[in-house]
Order: structure tokens, then C-alpha cells, then sequence
């Protein structure tokens, strides 16, 4: 019953109710960093992308929900300029995105990908420096400010304790953690996250969260891809539903993500219950009828 009256009281809430509490929700968001525009996309004739579009504002966090297989990834690679859009257009701070260069691109947005084995046992620390990269002439030493700089990304992460220990002898969630240091080290303003929290454990994920809710609110812009609509609920400032090959919402997370979208995206039904921020929910999903 409990249940039950969450979901009617979710229902029955204005959108955008108690968003005020959040202050990345309640700041205004900048211009366009990154947009798509009738964006199509697919891998060797099999269309995986149709019609998107779609915009990274700054100091947003837009969270980009959907099934496996659905195109996450896949987008937020166009996103990048990693992969060329077959219909449409990406643009980056409104010129197409292939007119930047490499390094260009780099010092606008970061990545931090689903997964990532170096070829070479570097260090923690060495990983997390390469952010500092794009920021270094073709032969430049690093200099004092990008050591502070990745300091400072191990220190905000907590992963001191991992900073002189090999990257290939470290476990998947310290290696998430590193790449998203590394990330940070870059100093991009924007940062792309294929499904950030999948390594993580429990405390990790929500801890991760925050830092990124911290991050938008110093300026930064996330887009990240999540299979938990509660880390879209928590974290982001606008939620995305890829399925089909289409966007088919975008907006306000707690007008987004409901027991029918989930349903929608997943095929499986579920309740809500409310916290008591009125902004967030769980999801359990109900019994087999
Ligand atoms: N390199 C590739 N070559 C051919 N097909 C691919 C390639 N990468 C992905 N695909 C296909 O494109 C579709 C979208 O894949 P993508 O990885 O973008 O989905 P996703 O939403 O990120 O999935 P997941 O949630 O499982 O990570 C899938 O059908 C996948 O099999």
C-alpha cells in the first residue's frame, strides 16, 4: 500500500516539484556545448540510430537511459566525434564536430568508457596523468600545474592509496575510479560516461554521483548512460530514453523516468516508492501477475 500511494503521489505531483532543494536542478543551464541534429547512424547497413537529436547544455547532467543494445554507447561516441553520423549532424560548440581536431576535441570533452585495459602496466597515477595530454605540447614534460592538477583528481576520488600501483593489477571498480580521475585531470568542462557506475560497488555508485552533482555545480557538463533509473534520479539534471533507434523522451527526470517508461524501456512493471526529497524514487519491480 505504502507502494502503492508513492507511485499516486509521484503521479499526482507537479513536475518539477522540490527540485529547488537541488541546486544543479535549480541553476539555469548555458549555451549548446554539444548537439545532434537528426543524427542517423548504423553498423554495416543495420540502422542502429535514427532521427536523434539531441543537446549537452552547459552545466547540465544529462542522463541517457535505455536497453542493452539499444545505442547508448553508440551515441555518446558520436557525441565524441569517435564514430561520423551516416544522416544529420554533431556539432561542438555549434561547428561540426569533425572540423575540431583531435586535440581540440580533447579539451572540450573527456571520456570515460565502459571499459579499458592498457597495453602497458602503467601506474594509477600515470593513467590519471594522460588527462593532462591534450593540454601538453607534442613533447612537452609535465609541468608543475599538471602534476597539482592530477593530484587534486586522486585526492577528489579518494584513490591515493591506488596511485603508485600498477593499472593492470588493480580490480574493475579501482580502474572506473581512475579513469573517471583521469577524466577530471583533463579539465575538458564536458565528460562523457559510458555507464560509470557498472564497476562500482554499492558506496562507490552514489559517491560518484555526488561528485559528479559537485562537479556540475563548479560549471562542468556530464552526459553519462546508466541502467539504474534511481542513479538518473539522483544525479542528472535531464534524463534521455533511448529505444527504438530514438529519443523518446527528454526533459525533466522526475517527469521522465516512471513505472511506464521503465516498463516501456525494460518490459518489466514496477512501483515506486517516493523519497522523502519528493525528487527521487526507487523501483521495485512488482510481482508476476
Ligand atoms: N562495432 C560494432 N559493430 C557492429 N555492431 C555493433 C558494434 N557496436 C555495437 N553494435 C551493435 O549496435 C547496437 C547498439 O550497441 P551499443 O553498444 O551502442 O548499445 P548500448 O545501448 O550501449 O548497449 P549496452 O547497454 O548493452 O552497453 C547493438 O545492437 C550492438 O550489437
Amino acid at each position: 500500500m505504502a507502494a502503492r500511494a508513492g507511485i499516486d503521489a509521484i503521479a499526482a505531483a507537479p513536475v518539477g516539484a522540490g527540485l529547488q532543494a537541488f541546486a544543479p536542478d535549480a541553476r539555469p543551464v548555458g549555451p549548446a556545448l554539444v548537439s545532434l541534429r537528426g543524427v542517423g547512424f548504423g553498423y554495416g547497413g543495420r540502422r542502429v540510430l535514427d532521427g536523434i537529436d539531441l543537446e549537452l547544455r552547459r552545466g547540465e547532467v544529462l542522463a541517457l537511459l535505455g536497453a542493452n543494445g539499444s545505442g547508448k554507447s553508440t551515441l555518446l561516441r558520436l557525441m565524441l566525434g569517435a564514430r561520423r553520423a551516416e544522416t544529420g549532424s554533431v556539432l561542438l560548440l555549434g561547428r561540426r564536430i569533425h572540423d575540431w581536431s583531435q586535440g581540440e576535441i580533447a579539451r572540450r570533452l573527456a571520456y570515460v568508457p565502459q571499459s579499458h585495459v592498457p597495453p602497458f602496466p602503467y601506474t594509477v597515477a600515470d593513467i590519471v596523468a594522460l588527462g593532462r595530454l591534450p593540454w601538453r605540447g607534442r613533447f612537452g614534460a609535465a609541468g608543475v600545474d599538471d602534476r597539482r592538477i592530477v593530484a587534486a583528481a586522486i585526492e577528489r576520488l579518494g584513490i591515493g592509496h591506488l596511485a603508485a600501483r600498477r593499472y593492470t593489477e588493480i580490480s574493475g571498480g579501482e580502474r572506473q575510479l581512475a579513469l573517471i580521475a583521469r577524466a577530471i585531470a583533463q579539465q575538458a568542462g564536458a565528460i562523457v560516461m559510458d555507464e560509470p557506475a557498472t564497476a562500482l560497488d554499492y558506496g562507490h555508485q552514489w559517491r560518484m554521483l555526488d561528485l559528479v552533482r559537485e562537479f556540475a555545480a563548479e560549471g562542468h557538463s556530464f552526459v553519462m548512460s546508466t541502467h539504474t533509473p534511481e542513479h538518473a534520479l539522483h544525479a542528472a539534471t535531464r534524463v534521455a530514453l533511448l529505444a527504438g533507434g530514438r529519443i523518446v523522451a527528454d526533459g525533466a527526470p522526475r517527469a521522465v523516468v516512471t513505472p511506464e517508461a521503465i516498463e516501456r524501456l525494460y518490459g518489466i512493471r514496477v512501483e515506486a516508492v517516493e523519497a522523502p526529497d519528493r525528487r527521487r524514487a526507487a523501483f521495485f519491480p512488482l510481482a508476476a501477475q
